[in-house]
């Protein structure tokens, strides 16, 4: 067990660690901490949950100077909203420092990022697109970047994003220090990250597999068709706080959370061809519990970090073990538990099996519930119910309607007239999917992942910066397919 007061961080940096309710640093944290001030560069491994933002959020900010008129700090991330959650979680970290982050990424108005820029930043959360629009209208100048993290590191120099990282990386001072972080660390990758890091420290916080052990993780091996009564059943049988299913295709989140409103879940979709005012208003509305369940693509797998999520649903497998490990790792954050199920079709054994192997885990198994197991939840979801309003509510004035009836009727009939009449029956609502290929198992070769699409292949010959580009030319639009 290590304390913050341990790690010589300044008063201010403690005084808001204390305040976000944090009393013990995480072992990351406690390794990464000191190293970082120290001048290492880092490659930090740990897995999902286990407090990365602050592992490399603490030092970043203490190291900023304070009075300087650039900023001096970068952070990229792959997702706007990661990039708002991590610039979100510097500024607490910060609050009692004049230090000040700035999130920056696509989908924002640009005019709005410059004028914030204004206030001088200290540090930069940017998603690489957004942020070489940036450098290219010189709005922000990357050679006075001190240090670097790129948060979900092997998703960002996996192949739909290397080219920015690379294009980013030879503007920003060669002095600079730089920090990779990330749950997944596969070794494909060092060879990638020996030509921009110096000397580069691995802290991997040991563990026995990829996942966090407070994650119940269970599959239920299910034909296609049947998906989606499945997901209901399970809905129905223990209700999430919050929960997140992942499909895996940005068609698929819609006719998912179009099938679940339809039939009659709080549910919403997000995924990377929602306009970002669309995204931010789901995500906040799933986070205040207006909905209670987000369908996602990949797009939610990393990072993010909403407190409450109880359960994460596969109801695609993810083609890599990597994302199932992000995928699930949204549930059983900051030692909370957590359950995660994945449906496998009868072809998916295999793959199940391949990312079993992969993560160091076992899924347990478990049988497609039955409509019967369906309708008990159902009932005893009104039960529920039932119990709070005679707990939290004046029902004094419909007593002497209860008297009426019960003196013409038998109780238990009458209660369980009551418990059919609230209950509504799944399935009743007919809903369609468009059929999901079965997925194989698909071993991944050298330094790249092949789950982004249509990206450009990964030896094509590295496209030089070039500073002539016009500033309102978007940087390569045409090369990844979004989430
Ligand atoms: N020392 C701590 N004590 C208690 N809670 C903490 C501590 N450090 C971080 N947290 C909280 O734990 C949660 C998870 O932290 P964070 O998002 O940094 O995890 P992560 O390791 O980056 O996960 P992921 O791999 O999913 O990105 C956050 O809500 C964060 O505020
Ligand atoms: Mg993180």
């Amino acid at each position: 067990m290590t304390l913050f007061t341990e790690l010589q961080m300044d008063e201010q940096t403690l005084q808001a660690v204390n305040e976000m309710g944090f009393e013990e640093a995480t072992p990351i944290q406690a390794e990464v901490i000191p190293k970082v001030k120290q001048g290492h560069d880092i490659i930090g491994q740990a897995q999902t949950g286990t407090g990365k933002t602050a592992a490399f959020g603490i030092p970043l900010i203490e190291q900023m100077e304070e009075d300087e008129a650039h900023p001096q700090g970068l952070v990229l991330a792959p997702t706007r909203e990661l990039a708002i959650q991590v610039s979100e979680e510097l500024n607490r970290l910060a609050r009692y420092k004049g230090v000040q982050a700035l999130a920056v990424y696509g989908g924002q108005e640009i005019s709005r990022q410059i004028k914030a820029l204004k206030r001088r930043p200290q540090i930069i959360v940017a998603t690489p697109g957004r942020f070489m629009d940036h450098m290219r209208r010189k709005t922000i100048r990357p050679k006075y970047m001190k240090m670097v993290v790129l948060d979900e590191a092997d998703e960002m120099l996996s192949m739909g994003f290397i080219e920015d990282i690379e294009t980013i990386l030879q503007e920003v001072a060669e002095e600079r220090q730089t920090l990779l972080f990330s749950a997944t660390m596969p070794k494909r990758l060092q060879t990638v990250t020996s030509k921009f890091m110096h000397q580069p420290e691995t802290v991997k916080v040991k563990s026995k597999g990829l996942t966090v052990s407070n994650i119940e993780q269970r599959y239920i091996e299910v034909p296609e068709k049947q998906k989606f009564d499945t997901l209901c059943y399970l809905l129905d049988i223990t209700p999430p706080e919050l929960a997140i299913v992942f499909g895996r295709t940005k068609r698929r989140v819609d006719e998912v959370s179009e099938a679940l409103t339809r039939r009659g879940y709080a549910a919403e979709g997000i995924h990377g061809d929602l306009k970002q005012a669309q995204r931010d208003k789901v995500l906040r509305k799933f986070k205040q519990g207006t909905i209670d369940i987000l369908v996602a693509t990949d797009v939610a797998a990393r990072g993010l970090d909403v407190s409450g999520v109880t359960h994460v649903y596969n109801f695609d497998l993810p083609q890599d073990p990597e994302s199932y490990v992000h995928r699930i790792g949204r549930t059983g954050r900051a030692g909370k538990e957590g359950i995660a199920y994945s449906f496998a079709t009868p072809k998916e054994r295999s793959h199940l099996t391949f990312i079993e192997q992969t993560t160091k885990t076992k899924m347990i198994r478990q049988d497609i519930p039955t409509y019967a197991e369906a309708m008990h939840g159902r009932y005893q979801q009104v039960v529920n119910k039932l119990l709070e309003t005679i707990k939290n509510e004046d029902v004094q004035d419909l007593e002497s309607a209860a008297k009426t009836l019960l003196s013409g009727h038998d109780p238990v009939t009458l209660v369980a007239a009551a418990l059919k009449m609230n209950t509504n029956e799944p399935e009743r609502v007919e809903v369609h999917l468009t059929e999901e290929a079965s997925l194989r198992p698909k071993k991944p070769k050298g330094g790249g992942r092949k789950s982004r699409g249509n990206q450009q292949p990964r030896n094509r010959k590295k496209k030089p910066y070039k500073k002539t580009r016009q500033p309102n030319e978007r940087y390569g639009n045409k090369r990844k397919k979004t989430v």
